[in-house]
């Protein structure tokens, strides 16, 4: 049985999604004044379960927008019209659940294996109520299976630096994370971009034999796709200067244009026939004229055509909501925060623990800068003459936890974070235990690199050796390390990209250290700014290491010689006597909370949606 939609004969599986007189438009500056501008107008039409739909048109002609105006993605701009589905007006979370989105940059983690890759994004996607962990892990066999994947299964992900799967596989493989759970919609952005002719087929073949197996309503966009590519799709959208074109099955398309006067050459690919005939020529004025005309024509065609075969869309919305069901609350339980946390954490240490240079390069920094600052300071004595190396030494140790902690973590937390805004973006799993899950794993990375480089330093320089001091200095060291892990998570979560964070926390950085105590006297700093102490856990750290080290000690003062005699005239001098010791720890904690909370915070802001919905 068939039924007339656009002009176009097609089967009566159900609708899933339908939109109507679907108009974007953004504010553009023209000279000083703002004006309106249209960049997709009035589109109209509808998708069926199992259907694999292209949407196809030159550059710029809106393919992305439409595409991410009805899979609920457009940010800014004033977006109108009606989208439907299921015969109901969308509600965000079930849509997002409920629906998944390719993204045309495959952003994944490049030291896990294609099986890992899936079988993480099965246990963070699919509902424990619902799925067994065997059934889990069932599903991303027959995934793997399906996309034909099981080949390089073992392969990890690879990127720039690290070789992985090929550029096909990597897209299989970001389809097949979606496919894990069962959507109804499957978006796809440019899958096949950056592959050769024989990738891209597979792709597109795979993606529409799954699409018609499991129902699933299927819409991409294409940048004009190769005549094998093209006749693979059941539907196609053309699309130019944001109107519709054309809007029908791939086999009446010829068809179609004959009909309005563009027969398209028989040995030619009608993909690029009708991306030709659509778009603009900039050759010359004339030109330009003339293919404007041309496009306005073809819409405006088709818009009649499709009104004269199809009857009113209310009709077909009534018809859509015969088929359709009528709540879009299709409820997806929540896995616990504690199983999330977990696989979350687990995925972080393995992650983590294949990063050889990160995880090599920080034991190797530490023994090495351990042994270096140590024999620099080696021995230090009890005499007057120590006094300076002693400050010396104590601050070294500080300034180790903080750059050496907090620019390489800030890089692989940016990425990460990247790769988690995406996730969330199909609500794979809740913000903060991601977030817990980065600080500890973070941290002990931290610690173990910098506890070998304490124990060298202290040692080999020979600070106090008395097990109280030793394990209070430790203590101290471990809170600069925490607050120096909580300071990487919020500038990580606030900034755009990695760049930014290598120029803000730097310049950050420089300052705690020129206010943390040794370059300049704290008393004698101008009012104005001696309260950043108050806040620079770099001065908490320097002020309660020095009178862990120097209370109660000793020197011995050459005859005739004016010296410090004692720790405390040492402490005192140096204007390091404000706080005591607990209360400077006592800051330092406060400090890291006040960070660990204000970088939630941020990242709650980044990976907050900002679409628009209708
Ligand atoms: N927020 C915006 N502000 C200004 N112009 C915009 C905005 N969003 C989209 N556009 C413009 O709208 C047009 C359509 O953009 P869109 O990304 O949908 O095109 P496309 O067909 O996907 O192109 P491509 O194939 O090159 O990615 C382009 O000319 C683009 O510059």
């Amino acid at each position: 049985m068939s039924t007339p939609y656009h002009g176009v004969t097609e089967s009566l599986s159900e609708p899933i999604l339908q939109w109507t007189d679907l108009t974007y438009e953004v504010k553009t500056k023209a000279g000083k004044s703002t004006e309106w501008k249209t960049i997709m107008s009035k589109g109209t039409g509808m998708a069926r379960a199992g259907e694999t739909i292209a949407i196809i048109g030159s550059s710029g002609a809106g393919k992305t927008t439409l595409l991410n105006a009805l899979s609920g993605r457009i940010e800014g701009g004033r977006l109108s019209g009606s989208i439907l589905y299921r015969g109901a007006k969308r509600h965000p979370g079930s849509f997002k659940r409920t629906t998944a989105y390719v993204q045309q940059d495959d952003m994944m983690h490049p030291l896990l294996t294609v099986k890992e890759t899936l079988t993480y994004a099965a246990k963070l996607r699919l509902s424990n109520s619902q799925y067994t962990e065997k059934e889990k892990l069932e599903r991303v066999q027959t995934v793997m299976r399906q996309l034909r994947l099981e080949g390089a299964k073992d392969t990890p992900i690879g990127n720039a630096q690290t070789r992985g799967v090929s550029g096909g596989e990597r897209k299989r493989v970001s389809v097949g994370m979606e496919l894990l759970t069962s959507p109804s919609i499957l978006f796809l952005d440019e899958p096949t971009s950056g592959l050769d002719s024989n990738s891209s087929e597979l792709v597109v073949e795979l993606v529409k034999g799954i699409s018609k197996d499991r129902g699933i309503a299927t819409m991409m966009t294409i940048h004009q796709p190769s005549a094998r590519i093209f006749n693979l799709f059941d539907k196609v959208i053309l699309l130019s200067q944001g109107r519709i074109v054309y809007f029908g099955p791939v086999s009446e398309s010829i068809q179609y244009f004959a009909k309005i006067g563009h027969q398209c050459p028989m040995h030619e690919n009608p993909a690029d026939y009708f991306v030709d005939l659509m778009t603009l020529d900039y050759r010359s004025d004339t030109t330009l004229a003339q293919s404007k005309e041309r496009v306005a024509a073809l819409a405006d065609t088709f818009a009649e055509h499709a009104n004269a075969s199809s009857g009113s869309f209310a009709e077909k919305q009534s018809l859509a909501r015969s088929y359709g069901e009528q709540d879009n609350s299709h409820v997806v339980t929540k896995n616990s925060w504690l199983y999330e946390y977990a696989t979350l954490a687990r995925r972080d240490w393995t992650n983590a623990l294949r990063n050889t240079p990160f995880a090599v390069g920080q034991i190797m920094q530490a023994i090495v800068m351990g042994v270096l600052i140590g024999f620099m300071y080696f021995y230090l004595k009890n005499d007057s003459l120590s006094v300076m190396n002693r400050m010396g030494v104590l601050f070294i140790i500080t300034v180790n936890a903080t750059f050496p902690v907090v620019m390489p973590m800030l890089s692989l937390y940016v990425e990460e974070r990247d790769i988690m805004v995406r996730e969330r973006a199909s609500a794979a799993f809740r913000i903060s235990s991601f977030y817990v899950s980065k600080a500890t794993v973070f941290l002990p990375f931290a610690l173990i690199s910098n506890t070998i480089l304490f124990i060298g330093i202290y040692f080999i320089a020979h600070l106090t050796f008395s097990a109280s001091k030793f394990f209070i200095a430790l203590a101290i060291f471990y809170c600069i390390n925490m607050v120096s892990i909580a300071f990487t998570l919020m500038v990580g979560s606030a900034v755009e990209s990695t760049e930014m964070g290598f120029m803000i926390a730097p310049a950050i950085l420089t300052i705690q250290l020129l206010f943390g105590g040794l370059f300049s006297n704290p008393s004698t700093i101008t009012p104005v700014l001696r309260w950043l102490r108050w806040i620079n856990p770099v001065f908490h750290t320097f002020a309660a290491l020095a009178q862990n080290e120097l209370g109660g000690l000793t020197f011995t003062c050459p005859p005739e010689t004016q010296c410090y005699a004692t720790g405390e005239q040492v402490l005192k001098s140096y204007s390091l006597t404000r706080f005591n010791t607990w209360q400077s720890v006592l800051f330092l904690i406060m400090l890291g909370a006040v960070n660990y909370a204000a970088g939630y915070a941020f990242l709650r802001w980044k990976a907050k949606p900002k679409y628009i919905w209708l």
